[in-house]
């Protein structure tokens, strides 16, 4: 122990008069502490409470190492939804309009179909057509992916597609807003591959708007697998591949029933007999847009590129109500509902006669045609009959060599617009 007082004979005085105090020598034994009276410390803050005290002595600049947070940020999580640089984050939560709400908005046609329908082909026709954008949501995220191949919410993302499951909803949503932001000046817009099941689509009701038409190509399982097989060989895609081929069509199967019926409650589907040449399928879309969302003129691009022999292998547009499932055998399902949304009086005459008058076409009615087959009493009158008769008309079937049949038999004309008509009936 060491003491250096500042005047030491005034501290050994002190100290003894201390020991004095205690009782003398024979009261101080080795081990007695013999000092000065303690004096207490001056307050530090001069007699501030701490706290006070701290923000006195804390800059407040924010830059200072120790400035006190009132809240401390949130830690992070990984999960499917966040990324490392937070960009995507910040979108997700971001609420914006994605059309401008003072111009008017493009036209949207969505395209829906299982994989190998012939959906990117089609909708790239339709884009040339009539001068449309084209968009591929299965491109978009692969696209994506290759940009941010170190990025590990796209790692899982790459993954998900490559076992032929279906993207994270938010993210897919997320990329075509991003997408239709950037091209605001479009008259319309084709959208390959979405919505994929109702969720999907309201989802895009809600955030986007609701679509002008659904195109919905419907095509035997057998023809769809056949046609993702060759695909596989021609352009080596990793979601090509058996298992995921199984998969994906597995989760059309599943989703695309109740996305079609829930499209036909809102009269915006229109259903294609996809198993055909792309020709023919193109041409009976062509007229089924045209009609649609420009029935008071030419399509904007291409018009003259139609090509009216294509019908005469009746192209059929099929309503398929939501039986459609099997798509394996070659029955086309022809049910009454009429697919352009028209019912008695909605015009189906009025349109036809237009079609005759621009295409020059041949105008049959179905009705007409099952009528005089009726009158006539033959064996195929008397099928007729009885499904007439149970009323399950929604059920009535033809295939197609059956339909054949009736109009050759009916018409000796080109069977040009045949199928359009057909769904006008039953009325
Ligand atoms: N709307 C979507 N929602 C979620 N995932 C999608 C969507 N569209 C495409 N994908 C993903 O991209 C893959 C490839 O899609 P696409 O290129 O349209 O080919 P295909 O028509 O053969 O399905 C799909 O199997 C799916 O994993």
């Amino acid at each position: 122990m060491c003491s250096k007082p500042e005047d030491p004979v005034e501290y050994l005085e002190s100290c003894l008069q201390k020991v004095k105090e205690l009782g003398g020598c024979d009261k101080v034994k080795w081990d007695t502490f013999v000092s000065q009276e303690k004096k207490t410390l001056p307050p530090l803050n001069g007699g501030q409470p701490r706290r006070s005290f701290l923000r006195n002595v804390m800059p407040e600049n924010s830059n200072f190492p120790y400035r006190r947070y009132d809240r401390l940020p949130p830690i992070h999580q990984f999960s499917i939804e966040s990324d490392t640089d937070l960009s995507e984050t910040a979108e997700l939560i971001e609420e914006y309009e994605v059309f401008d709400p003072t111009r008017p908005r493009p036209k949207i046609i969505l395209v829906i179909g299982g994989p190998g329908s012939g959906k990117g082909t089609q909708s790239l026709k339709i884009a040339e057509r009539y001068g449309f954008q084209y968009i591929s949501v299965g491109e978009l995220l692969r696209k994506k992916i290759h940009s941010t191949s170190s990025n590990r919410k796209w790692s899982l993302i790459a993954k998900i597609i490559t076992n032929g499951e279906l993207a994270p909803q938010e993210t897919t949503i997320t990329e075509i807003k991003q997408k239709l932001m950037q091209i605001p000046d479009e008259e319309g817009i084709v959208i390959d591959g979405f919505p994929r099941d109702v969720a999907q689509a309201l989802s895009f009701e809600d955030q986007i708007c609701t679509p002008d038409l659904v195109v919905f190509l419907a095509c035997a399982n057998q023809r769809l697998k056949e046609r993702l097989l060759k695909r596989a060989e021609q352009q080596g895609r990793p979601d090509d591949n058996l298992k995921a081929t199984q998969r994906r069509l597995m989760n059309f199967k599943q989703n695309a029933a109740p996305l079609v019926k829930y499209f036909q409650e809102k009269g915006l589907i229109m259903t294609f007999d996809a198993d055909r040449d792309e020709d023919e399928v193109f041409y009976d879309i062509s007229v089924a847009v045209d009609n649609k969302l420009f029935p008071n003129k030419e399509a904007t691009a291409g018009s003259g590129d139609l090509d009216p022999s294509m019908m005469l292998d009746t192209g059929e547009i099929i309503d398929t109500g939501s039986d459609y499932e099997d798509q394996g055998d070659d029955q086309l399902n022809v049910f009454g509902e009429d697919t352009m949304g028209g019912g008695p009086g909605s015009g189906k005459g009025t349109q036809c006669e237009k079609l005759v008058e621009k295409y020059g076409f041949t105008h049959l009615s179905t009705g007409e045609l099952l009528r005089n087959e009726l009158a006539s009493e033959s064996e195929r009158s008397k099928l007729i009959r009885d499904i007439m008769e149970r009323g399950d008309l929604r059920k009535f079937f033809f295939n197609s060599a059956q339909l054949l049949t009736l109009f050759s038999e009916g018409e000796d004309a080109q069977l040009l617009t045949i199928s359009y008509y057909m769904l006008a009936w039953p009325q």
